[in-house]
């Protein structure tokens, strides 16, 4: 698909990097900036620290004293910078986390409602949770600490040419040597990291979906088989971490031998001096902490690269999610009085190549009538309702609301002028006055009360806590037909002319159903009524039939 073309590679990522810390590069360059405080505290620490041995040895003249009150000093001031370290550090990742999902929720709310079908619910959580926070990660910390990092082993560099100059351009030398070698690394890492990411996922979408059709699961008998399929899933992932951790453990032990050696020969260099006289013991001292400190660095860079690795993983992750096709965003059209919704030989087909679900089809709801859609399962009643929604948009004719002077093809615009209640259970966690509020965040107590009436669910006023009852995912703790009658409920607050109920009653008693039926013809005349049913009970009490089937 269209998605998997994203632009990967490094320089698309970093062209991510650099826009969503947009709002926070300030204070990434003042994190830096600290951190480099830290860093000059630190050498300033082993410059006073040679010259306190040396007076103290005698090799230098002057006050050991003072330079014994100037390390205390540097070490208070180091003490401080690690506190507002930490203090701006968790700052910048509560601040960059949030806004980064609220990027994505925002993008993933206006993608067009097909959009994510490519991808499993889990495999969305998955992607927003931890490929957000290894992209967190890089911003605020991995990359100051790597600024940091370079200009403390720049730092180190230059003070070690102070004292010898030729020694350091040894590490000059072998920087093409590891430039060639981390080209191959990252390829190889970026692969595992890749294939880790993406059995992360699976296990997500496993787990996710297991617990929300838990009771199916349980009524199928199928507990082991879906315990066993995590299993599975848990010991693909583990297989893939071994594998990127012995090939990390192999080239981290590389690089430490290169290290010791490293070491080695500057102890041995020092020693050798030191004992021809051409070098004072602070000068020693000075030296060994300063291959210390080109050599921490060093490998502090070398352990950073898997989690840069890791990032652009995540952001080719994240950049799939971004690159879904969006809806248009423009303002409501909202329609005069209660329209005509005209049908105009329309055709449309999910996917190219299958059969169409509709071929030259035609229709006129008039304004303010009552129709029933009906048909055999499978024949297209649903995606009617998608059509008019402009969920889906048809490939040839179009579908127009109409009054005697006013006209537009629907659109996400003129969503506004409809009112939904999908099949099945549709209740969001909360309490019954937060879901009936949805329909309208501006409706009374009183709008509230009516509705709930005219949807024949009176039967809200006798819980013990009213409106105000709590209600489960997916509005657990009802039975099915009153989370439909609360649902049609929430869809009647709605001020729109034309009310779409997709087998909205299927679960309400036949009784309940003429009820709610002659009350939504008392209390809302002059709305136009779609039923997608197959209740003829229903249908009978329309003043037309669209059958589908026919
Ligand atoms: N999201 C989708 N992607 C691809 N094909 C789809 C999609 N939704 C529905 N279809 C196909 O479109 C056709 C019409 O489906 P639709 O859901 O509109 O039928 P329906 O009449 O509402 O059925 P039911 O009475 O079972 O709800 C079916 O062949 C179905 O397989």
């Amino acid at each position: 698909m269209k998605v998997k073309n994203a632009v990967h590679g490094v320089r698309g990522g970093l062209a991510y990097l650099k826009r969503v810390s947009c709002g926070f590069r300030k204070k990434i360059v003042g994190y830096c900036l600290l951190g480099l405080l830290s860093v000059s505290l630190s050498l300033g620490f082993i410059g006073v620290s040679k010259w306190v041995i040396d007076a103290a040895t005698g090799t230098m003249e002057g006050s050991w004293g003072i330079g014994i009150v100037l390390l205390a000093g540097l070490v208070v001031l180091q003490l401080v910078c690690d506190g507002i370290d930490n203090w701006m550090s968790v700052g910048m990742q509560v601040g960059v986390g949030n806004r980064l999902r609220h990027r994505l929720f925002a993008r993933l709310l206006q993608s067009r409602w097909n959009a994510m079908e490519q991808f499993h619910t889990g495999d969305v959580m998955n992607r927003i949770e931890k490929d957000v926070s290894s992209v967190v990660g890089m911003l605020t910390v991995s990359l100051p600490s790597f600024v940091v990092t370079g200009m403390q082993l720049l730092a180190a560099f230059v003070f070690f040419c102070f004292l010898d100059a030729r020694l350091p351009w040894v590490v000059v030398g072998v920087f093409p040597l590891f430039l060639w070698i981390g080209r191959f690394y990252l390829k190889r890492m970026y692969r595992y990291t890749s294939k880790i990411r993406k059995s992360d996922s699976r296990i997500q979408s496993i787990i996710q979906e297991s617990l929300q059709l838990r009771s199916v699961i349980k009524a199928l008998e199928q507990n082991d088989r879906y315990i066993g399929k995590l299993d599975r899933q848990q010991k693909t992932l583990q297989a893939r971490l071994m594998q990127r951790t012995r090939f990390s453990i192999l080239t981290r032990t590389c690089v430490s031998a290169a290290f010791a050696v490293g070491y080695l020969i500057a102890f041995v260099w020092g020693t050798v001096h030191l004992h021809q006289g051409l070098i004072t013991f602070g000068t020693m001292a000075a030296f060994l902490q300063l291959v210390g400190k080109v050599q921490r660095p060093i490998l502090d860079m070398a352990r950073m690269l898997p989690s840069w690795v890791e990032v652009f993983a995540s952001i080719d992750r994240l950049r799939e999610l971004e690159a879904l096709p969006q809806e248009r965003e423009a303002a409501q059209v909202l329609s005069p009085t209660t329209p005509d919704v005209v049908v105009d030989k329309i055709d449309f087909g999910y996917d190219k190549g299958e059969a169409l679900v509709f071929r030259q089809f035609s229709y006129c709801f008039r304004a303010g009538s009552r129709v029933a859609v009906m048909g055999e399962t499978g024949r297209g009643k649903t995606t009617l309702v998608r059509l008019l929604l402009a969920f889906a948009v048809p490939q040839s004719g179009n579908i127009r609301l109409c009054t005697t002077d006013w006209e537009v093809e629907v659109s996400a615009e003129t969503r506004c002028n409809f009112t939904y209640v999908p099949q099945g259970n549709t209740l969001f966690s909360g309490t019954i006055r937060d879901n009936l509020l949805m329909g309208n965040p501006e409706a009374t107590e009183e709008d509230m009360v009516c509705a709930l009436h005219t949807a024949v669910a009176g039967f809200v006023f006798d819980l013990p806590s009213g409106m105000d009852t709590l209600v489960g995912e997916q509005g657990s703790g009802l039975s099915e037909g009153q989370a439909q009658r609360i649902a049609i409920a929430r869809a009647l607050l709605r001020p729109a002319f034309i009310l779409l109920f997709d087998e909205a009653t299927s679960a309400l008693d036949a009784d309940t159903e003429l009820r709610l039926l002659e009350n939504l013809k008392k209390h809302c005349a002059g709305k136009t009524f779609i039923f997608v049913t197959h209740h003829t009970a229903v249908a009978e009490r329309c003043d037309a039939v669209l059958r589908l089937d026919v």
